[in-house]
């Protein structure tokens, strides 16, 4: 085990295969475990800690300077940090910036969330990417006495997303309409004032702003839970159905999500839009297959190539599986591909107005170059209401 350097740390993250790292403790303290991924976002971590597809995982933050523009509400994409933790290389400092209503450490120590800064996040980050997200514990604890082997065999224990169902835990208990008509677009998009479309938006842990941007493109929409059946999601007349993003395995998550699905495109001719965990389960009820990948994807500048048009899109990823795009079946297209690694990034079926995508479109945080996603469904439902 790594010898503790002198002044004592504050709080220590343990990989499975016994690596430690030494930092500084911030947010709550206390011990916890989860699979780590790496994050290259400059911005958002605050959308990114509250976003619920990363249940199960610590976020270690690639860029240096996190928490130096605090917290606000506003940016909340659910109400609670969801990420068990975060690793920064800087330790926070105060905020700058005038939105900022709290802390970074005084928000996660409300929320019950470790984070560890002063860490040397290249170094780890290079490890994430050889190993492949491995499984690691995380400790607080200001006297700075760790038990190294219990750490370790803490991160050792955690079972891994691979076959973990986590969208039950983030969903909503209840059904419930969106009302927020806080404007989600940039600059450029056409804003609906009065709502055209009934949409049903599957929450397998949806971000606060997917259900803005639809909104903002004429949605009505309302929010169900993600054991919904098809007989629910078709009781609410629904001129469209969303399968939002969420967390865990998508074919854990797909025990339940895929007969709904398979419902809809059975008994009905509705467009249905997906993204990630959703694009995820439209492709599993397709009958197709997901794998899990190395370090998976989550940063604010992938690109992505959309393979109708040619044009590459710089999108916002978040995901750690993958569609396998050598099980779509016949009548299922590959519509865009990762220019980073050519893994799958979005489907259609040939005939019909059922898509999704890997990425999110509806950024936050990132760059807003995929927004036309939320119109091409929207223009599939007015197509729809006009034959
Ligand atoms: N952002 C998401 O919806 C993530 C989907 C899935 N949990 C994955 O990691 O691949």
């Amino acid at each position: 085990m790594a010898h503790q350097p002198d002044p004592r740390p504050t709080a220590c993250l343990a990989l499975a295969d016994g690596t430690i790292f030494y930092g500084n403790g911030f947010g709550a303290t206390g011990e916890t475990q989860a699979e780590l991924c790496f994050n290259t976002a400059m911005t958002g971590y605050q959308e990114i800690m509250t976003d619920p597809s990363y249940a199960g995982q610590i976020v270690t933050f690639t860029f240096p300077h996190i928490g130096n523009t605090g917290v606000t509400p506003e940016d909340d994409e659910t109400a609670d940090p969801v990420a068990a933790g975060m690793v920064v290389k800087w330790d926070p400092t105060e905020p700058s910036n005038w939105r900022a209503t709290e802390t970074l450490s005084a928000w996660l120590e409300r929320r019950g969330r470790i984070a560890i800064g002063g860490v040397d996040t290249r170094r780890l980050t290079r490890a994430i990417r050889q190993q492949g997200a491995p499984h690691a514990a995380l400790a607080h604890n200001p006297d700075g006495v760790f038990d190294l082997e219990a750490l370790v065999a803490r991160a050792r224990a955690f079972a891994g997303l691979t076959g973990m169902d986590l969208a039950k835990d983030v969903t909503c208990a209840q059904s419930y309409r969106w009302d927020e008509m806080r404007w989600a677009w940039p600059q450029g998009y056409a804003r609906q004032e009065a709502p055209q479309f009934k949409v049903v938006a599957i929450d397998y842990g949806a971000k606060r702003n997917i259900l803005r941007c639809l909104a903002s493109a004429g949605c009505d929409v309302t929010v169900l839970p993600a054991s919904a059946t098809t007989e629910e999601v078709l009781a609410h007349t629904p001129d469209g159905v969303f399968l939002s993003n969420g967390p865990g395995d998508p074919s854990a998550t797909g025990q339940y999500a895929v007969p709904m699905i398979r419902g809809v495109l059975d008994q009905t001719d509705l467009p249905v839009f997906g993204i990630c965990l959703g694009h995820q389960m439209l492709a599993l009820a397709l009958g197709a297959r997901t794998v899990k990948m190395n370090h998976g994807h989550h940063g604010a500048n992938h690109p992505v190539k959309d393979l109708d048009t040619g044009k590459v899109e710089i999108t916002s990823m978040n995901h750690g599986f993958a569609v396998d795009s050598q099980t779509l079946p016949k009548g299922v297209l590959e519509t865009h591909v990762s220019l980073f690694d050519g893994s799958n990034c979005g489907i259609r079926m040939a005939d019909r107005p059922v898509f999704s995508v890997q990425y999110h479109p509806e950024a936050s945080p990132g760059p807003q170059d995929s927004f036309y996603l939320f119109e091409r469904f929207t223009a599939s439902m007015a197509e729809r209401q006009a034959r």
